[in-house]
């Protein structure tokens, strides 16, 4: 298995920077579902310009490369620890030519290992089976659409649908909360891989992996079938949409599996993953380690850019575009309404989750009135002459800093939020307050906003690993949607609201 290591190393720069065929046809079809001109087919224009420049760039589509799991078939006889060591080698390699973000963080000290290796990362498994190859399957689901995980146990009642029993009825209520409660925060449109039985750890396991799945195959079983069927029938009508702002597709794949349970346990676990749905695999020669054939019909069979472009020209005229240099000052905010394009110049300061909670009683580095803060861990790489380069930089979800982020715009003067999903009523208030912006990015995009960083200025507080640093980056041309201004109206709550209405017209039983 000489080209073991290799090929493995191919299938995670595959996996993390180009989206597999079935994955691409469904975000194409959602984009042909969305009314022209909208927030949500914008976001999926934007997002389809993203899918096509992450091929072209041989770069992560989404800056979160997400926990790598990998799941291998192989023969009787096949050495499991030379393959897992080699697939750690591969993985420290991708992390080092920048295919994978450095994505191992010690859970106590906050250390990031910044080679994806450390305990429990990555996740491998092994599976013996009959046949003479060897199968390595991998899934890069990232930490956003991760925390929109969700195990119910049942009989149980649901917000909006009442009582859940233990039968299919009660599993369809499950499932049609699970996206609801995901709102835009995990990137939406996704797919959601649901696992019926099991207990806490095996639910889950079940539930992943369904999203090995492949997107328009049937279910064999006739219930599951019917229920995947009705889920994707129903899901869109909770009209979240694209990033939660709001449209026609909400979901763009539901797989079911079942195993049995205990007596005393019905646990229903569903595994959310957004758009950026990275799964591959490739069947391998166990002699030699060749890659025979890819598991899953690689993306270049169905072109994104071409729909992009178009989507794109017919768009820009219908939508409100303000041009914004920072700093920013209150005036040139108080003019914003929830709805605006805003495009963003001047410098921009990535700050997540370790930043925040340092300056809640710490100053800044550096001077933060009148600034744009962007909720973003990106993909850096450092050149020949130290030189630092953004490799991918899309928003990360914004709510985790809710407890913080209020209290910071006031006490440092910032104007403009930039990140995903939206923030709560804390933030609302302060934006309304001290006159400040929240700003949605499309979550995912990567490579799209990569671009729009022309130079990296300056980093600080390096100790907290590269995704969490602040860097500070010289921005042209970001562009991203006022979803909470400051007066007081947020789409986020609306569309949270509107949704948890259309949630309850679907508490009639279906299945008796
Ligand atoms: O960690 C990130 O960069 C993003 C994360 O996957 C998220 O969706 O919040
Ligand atoms: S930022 Fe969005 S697209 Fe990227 S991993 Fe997180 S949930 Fe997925």
């Amino acid at each position: 298995m000489q080209q073991f290591q290799q090929s493995v190393y191919k299938l995670i720069v595959e996996t993390s920077t180009n989206l597999p065929a079935d994955v691409r046809e469904a975000i194409q079809a959602a984009k042909a579902q969305e009314d022209a001109g909208t927030r949500s087919a914008l976001s999926l224009s934007t997002i389809a310009n993203n899918i096509h420049m992450a091929e072209c760039n041989v770069s992560p589509i989404c800056q979160d490369t997400g926990m790598p799991t990998f799941i291998i078939h192989c023969p009787v006889g096949a050495n499991q620890i030379v393959m897992k060591k080699q697939i750690l080698a591969a993985v420290a390699q991708a992390t080092k030519d920048s295919k994978l973000r450095t994505n191992s963080v010690d859970s106590l000290t906050g250390a990031n290992t910044g080679d994806n290796l450390g305990p429990g990362t990555p996740v491998v498994h092994f599976e013996q089976w009959e046949k003479d190859d060897v199968e390595v399957k991998l899934i890069l689901k990232g930490g956003g659409c991760e925390n929109k995980n969700i195990q119910y146990s049942l009989p149980m009642e649901i917000e909006g649908l009442g009582k859940a029993g233990r039968d299919l009825d009660g599993i369809r209520k499950c499932i049609l909360h699970s996206i609801y409660q995901a709102q835009g925060q995990g990137c939406s449109a996704g797919f959601i891989g649901v696992g019926i039985g099991g207990d806490r750890t095996t639910g889950y396991e079940l539930a992943k992996h369904q999203l090995f799945r492949h997107v328009d195959d049937v279910n064999p079983i006739e219930e599951l079938r019917q229920l995947e069927d009705y889920i994707m029938g129903n899901a869109n009508s909770l009209g979240i949409g694209t990033m939660g702002f709001g449209g026609q597709v909400t979901l763009l794949g539901c797989k079911v599996g079942v195993m049995n349970r205990l007596p005393a346990s019905f646990f229903v676990s569903v595994a959310y993953n957004c758009w950026a749905y990275r799964r591959q695999g490739v069947l391998l020669d166990s002699n030699s380690g060749d890659i025979k054939e890819w598991v899953y019909r690689t993306g270049e069979t169905v072109p994104m850019n071409q729909q992009a472009e178009a989507a794109a020209s017919t768009e820009k005229a219908e939508r409100r575009e303000v041009v914004l240099q920072t700093p920013i000052s209150e005036e040139q905010i108080r003019e914003l309404r929830v709805g605006d394009v805003v495009i963003i110049n001047g410098i921009m300061h990535t700050g997540r989750d370790a930043l925040h909670k340092y300056l809640m009683d710490h100053d800044a580095p550096l001077d933060l009135n009148g600034a744009a803060i962007y909720h973003c861990g990106p993909v850096m790489a450092k050149d020949a002459n130290g030189e630092w380069h953004v490799k991918a930089a899309g928003p990360t979800t914004s709510i985790r800093e809710e407890p913080y982020q209020g209290d910071i715009i006031k006490k440092f003067g910032i104007r403009a939020v930039i990140g995903k999903g939206g923030m709560g009523a804390k933030t609302l208030a302060a934006l309304k307050e001290h006159g400040g912006v929240y700003l949605n990015a499309i979550g995912g995009a990567a490579q799209y906003y990569a671009e729009c960083f022309k130079k990296v200025e300056g980093v600080d507080f390096m100790e907290f690993g590269i995704p969490e640093a602040m860097w500070h980056l010289q921005t042209e041309g970001f562009a991203a949607i006022v979803t909470m201004d400051s007066h007081g109206n947020s789409l986020h709550a609306e569309v949270e609201k509107d949704s948890f209405a259309k949630l309850a017209q679907l508490k009639e039983t279906v299945f008796s």
